[in-house]
This record gives C-alpha cells, structure tokens and sequence, in this order.
C-alpha cells in the first residue's frame, strides 16, 4: 500500500487496532502536534479505555495458539511483506514522523526504512534454526530443545523511535509465534498506526497485533491485565522499575531498556577530525533524544583545547530548524516539558560551575522559539565540580565535557554512571582500544564511531542500571520472546543393544 501525502497535510484521524478491525478508542479526545509548529495538529482521535485494552487481550488470546502453529515460515513471509510495505511507504511515513516527532526528514525516513530492514531480518528468521540436539546417556534416545512463543507479549515504547524501536520488539515476537498487544507513546501515535497498517495490508492473521494508543495508564491496564505473558518496554527508567516491578509480582517476563548517559572517549592520539565529526553526531543527531546519545565528552588534556574549538564550530554551524526542510540538520525536541527540563538542567549545570562553550540560552524569537527548540549546546565541568548534568539524563541536545590526565583517568570518567548503556571511543592505538573494551562498564562499545547506531542481529542493550532483563534484538531476542521445552526422545521400541 502506498499513501500520500498533501502539501497541506492535514491532521490524520487515529483509530486503535483490535481483533482484526479498526476502532474509535472509549477513551477521551487527543491530538498529536509538529513539535516545530506546535499549532499545527498531525493527527487526533480518542484514547482507548480500560474497554479497549480488554477487547485488544481477548483478541489476542484468541489469535494466539493459531499464530504460533502457523509455520514459521509463513509467519516470516507475512513480516516480508510488511519490510516491502514500509519500504514502499519511507518517503511519506518519513515525513509523517519527521512531522510528529521531530527528527529530520533524512532520519525519518531512515527510520521507516530501518524498521523495513529490521521486519526482513526477523521475517528471514523463521528459516534459520528452530533449537538444538544433544546426545543422550541413554542408548536410543536423543534430547531435543525446542522453543516456543510466550503467548501474548505486551510491548510499550517511548517517543523517539517512533516505528524501529516498536520494530525490534514487534517483529521478533511475531517471528518466534507470539500475539502483541502494543501501546505507543501517546505522542507519536501516527506512526504507531502506519506500521500495523502495513502488518495488516501484509496478511496479519485478525488478532495477532492489537494497537492501543493512548497515556501510560493503557500501559499500566496492559502489564496488570492476566492475559499477559511477557512484556517489552523501552522508556525513562522510573517507568520502566514501576512496570519491571508489576510484572515481576505477578511473575511476568519482563525486558526494560531505559536510561543512557553516555560517554564519548577522545585520547591524545585519537583522529581528531574524524572525533569530531562523530560526537557532534552522537549528541546532536535526533537532538540528542536517544538513549544512545553522547551526553558527555572526557578528552584528553594534550588536545582539548583544540578538539574543542573544532567541536563548538561544527555545533554553532548546525542548521537548526523546520525538520521536514532539506537543509535542517536538527530539529526541536518532543514538547514544551522537555524543551523546558532541558533548560532547568543546563541552568542548574550553570549553577554548579559549569562554563558554556556553546548554546545554552533559549531561543529569542522566530520560529525557533515558538517551536520547541533547544540550541546545540556544550558545557565544561572543571576537574572538581560536582554536577548533576554529569549524573542525570536530559534527553537533549546537551553535551558535558570533562578533561582527562590520563587513559585510566579517562576510562574511570566514563564509567562514573549508575548507568552503561553505550560509549564511543576515540583512538588509533590498538592496544589503547582493547583496553577500552576491557575497562568501558557498557553494553555497547563504538570504536571510532558514535555512541549511537544498532544493527538487528546483535544484541542491544545496557549494562548496570541501563536494562533490565535480556537484552534485546539479535539472539538476545530469540532467549526473551521463547521459552524452551527440552525433550527426552526414544523410539516406540526397545533400542538394539
Ligand atoms: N534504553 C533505551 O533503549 C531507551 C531509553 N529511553 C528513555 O526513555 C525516556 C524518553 O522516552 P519517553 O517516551 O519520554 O519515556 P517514558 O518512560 O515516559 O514513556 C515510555 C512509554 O511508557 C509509557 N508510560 C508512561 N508512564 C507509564 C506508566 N505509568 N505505566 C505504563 N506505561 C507508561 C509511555 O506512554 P506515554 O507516552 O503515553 O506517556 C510510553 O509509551 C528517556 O529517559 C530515555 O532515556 C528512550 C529510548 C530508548
Ligand atoms: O542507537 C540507536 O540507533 C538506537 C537508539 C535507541 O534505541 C534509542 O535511542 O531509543
């Protein structure tokens, strides 16, 4: 299926996905608006109700057992279809999620076309391996462990990654044989629709996907509802432990990938241009609303001066602006609360000694400030402060840079984070990289390349306080989306001796 869309993009009516058919939600009304035009609605309709999230789990209770006998192959076929959907699809969806979301059209459309790549990947699964065999101590018997589907899986996403993180949690639980009831964040629900309009147009069996759009208590219906057999979040870490926590009293699978402050390593000898480059990429892109991006900087004392005057240059050359407009490199943040949290932090990163390199101060006029814009911003915390931006995540275009005396002095920087989601190091040296790998507390390790970037076969995920539970995507997705039966096999007749 292909959509269009007009110049004059007006606002899309929202419907919820359930047992096969489209809704109205029994919820209240709602519209989601360009975070650069805030006075311009993308799309609206009615939340779902407590009703909705019932009817949603009934129809995927009733889908269930048929999915998962469904041939992994078809099952792989239908979410082949879907990566051609979305493929077909790029250029308006892109734009739809630039729209709604921020993000600029070059990375919105790379997104819908990730998520393509991320449905091919999983959809090609269904013909790799189903599990394994082992020799037995016994004469004629064999043991085999197969896997088989959760049952009803719950996912629940954040704003930033409107359609490939709901991607990577969708398409390997459809895979492996599972039904999903899924609740996007409430504001970017648009893209939320399209993709399970392309799982639909794809042969989606009635029932496998419910779609419920609407505010964290549909989240909450979600985890608590008795039907549910596991549950996928990624989102702010608060939520995440309250909804870990939920699950794990019932006795739910759970995986929860949440907060990142993530580091970037410069060291003396590393390609400065190159580094550059990188880390204005890794704070910067997606104005830093990723839980992969660089929010602090720990380069080395010999070339900081230098480093840095590089790096605020290619920060003040940024085109910020209009994300749907080709030149625009950096587009607004979600909403006025975060544009505002963001300016408490750099204010109060101010306030314990931080100086401003770059940034900082909110924009004075135009459509930069009624939109939700945040300037690309850089702060320097002197060797002894003590400041929260070092701690706590903005989810913004905020980079805090501290200056190292030396490889170790550096490495104990950057693990000086309750969490360990990704880091990027800068180095020519081999030996100081294997070290990196060594030392870095991190789930993800970019050497030479920007914090931020995943591809599906591997898993993705943090350490210490990042995750919880198995990791996602890759393997890692196979362990959480199955359970695995292991079974003792002999023939119906004694074994010759
Ligand atoms: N580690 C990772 O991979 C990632 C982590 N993040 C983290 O997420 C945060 C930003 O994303 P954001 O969307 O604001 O995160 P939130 O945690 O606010 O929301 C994530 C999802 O949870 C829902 N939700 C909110 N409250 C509840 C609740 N009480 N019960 C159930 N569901 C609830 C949200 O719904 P609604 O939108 O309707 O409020 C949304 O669908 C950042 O802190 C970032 O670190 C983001 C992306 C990736
Ligand atoms: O680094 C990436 O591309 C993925 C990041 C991510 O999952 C996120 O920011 O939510």
């Amino acid at each position: 299926m292909t959509t269009t869309l007009s110049a004059q993009s007006p606002a899309v009516e929202l419907q919820h996905f359930i047992g096969g058919t489209w809704f109205q939600g029994s919820g209240e009304a709602f519209t989601s608006v360009n975070p650069a035009r805030p006075g311009e609605t993308v799309a609206h309709g009615l939340h779902a109700g407590a009703a909705d999230v019932d009817r949603a789990m009934a129809g995927a209770v009733a889908a269930k057992h048929g999915w998962a006998r469904t041939p992994a192959h078809e099952r792989g076929a239908v979410l082949l279809r879907a990566a051609a959907i979305l493929e077909e699809n790029a250029p308006v969806w892109g734009r739809e999620l630039a729209r709604e979301e921020g993000k600029t059209l070059a990375e919105g459309q790379g997104e819908v076309l990730r998520a393509a790549q991320i449905f091919r990947y999983y959809g090609n699964d269904g013909d790799r391996e189903a599990g394994s065999i082992y020799s037995s101590p016994r004469r004629g018997e064999r043991i085999l462990v197969t896997r088989k589907p959760l049952g009803v899986v719950g996912v629940v996403t954040p704003f930033n990654f409107p359609i490939a993180i709901p991607a990577w949690k969708i398409a390997p639980a459809l895979t492996y044989g599972n039904a999903v009831v899924w609740k996007p964040a409430s504001t970017v629900p648009l893209l939320a629709m399209r993709l399970a309009q392309a799982l639909e147009t794809a042969g989606l069996p009635a029932g496998v996907l419910g779609l419920l759009i609407g505010p964290g208590p549909v989240g909450t219906a979600l985890v608590e509802h008795p039907a549910l057999d596991g549950l996928s979040f990624t989102g702010s870490t608060g939520v995440g432990r309250s909804l870990a926590a939920a699950a794990a009293s019932r006795g739910v699978p759970i995986q929860a990938e949440m907060g990142g402050k993530n580091a970037a390593i410069v060291l003396a000898d590393a390609d400065l241009a190159l580094a550059a480059e990188q880390v204005m990429l890794g704070a910067f892109r997606s104005s830093g609303q990723k839980c992969t991006a660089t929010s602090r900087l720990i380069v080395a004392d010999a070339v900081a001066d230098e480093f840095l005057d590089d790096l605020r240059a290619r920060a003040e050359a940024l085109v910020v602006g209009d994300p749907t407009e080709h030149a625009t490199q950096m587009g607004p943040v979600i909403n006025d609360r975060a544009r505002a949290s963001i300016q408490r932090g750099i204010d109060g990163a101010l306030d314990q000694g931080a100086s401003l390199l770059t940034g900082g101060v909110p924009y004075a006029d135009g459509q930069l400030n009624s939109g939700y814009f945040v300037a690309p911003t850089i702060l320097e915390l002197p060797a002894a402060a003590q400041a929260d931006v070092w701690r706590e995540e903005l989810f913004g275009p905020v980079l805090t840079v501290r200056r190292a005396s030396s490889v170790q002095a550096a490495f104990e920087l950057a693990n000086d984070s309750e969490f360990g989601l990704s880091a990027a190091l800068f180095t020519q040296d081999l030996g100081q990289a294997l070290e990196g790998m060594d030392e870095l507390d991190v789930g993800i390790l970019h050497v030479n390349s920007e914090s931020a970037g995943a591809d599906p076969h591997v898993p993705f995920g943090g350490a210490k306080k990042s995750g919880y539970g198995p990791k996602e995507q890759g393997q890692s997705a196979k362990e959480f989306y199955t359970h695995t039966t292991t079974v003792y096999l002999r023939g119906g007749h004694l074994p010759a001796s």
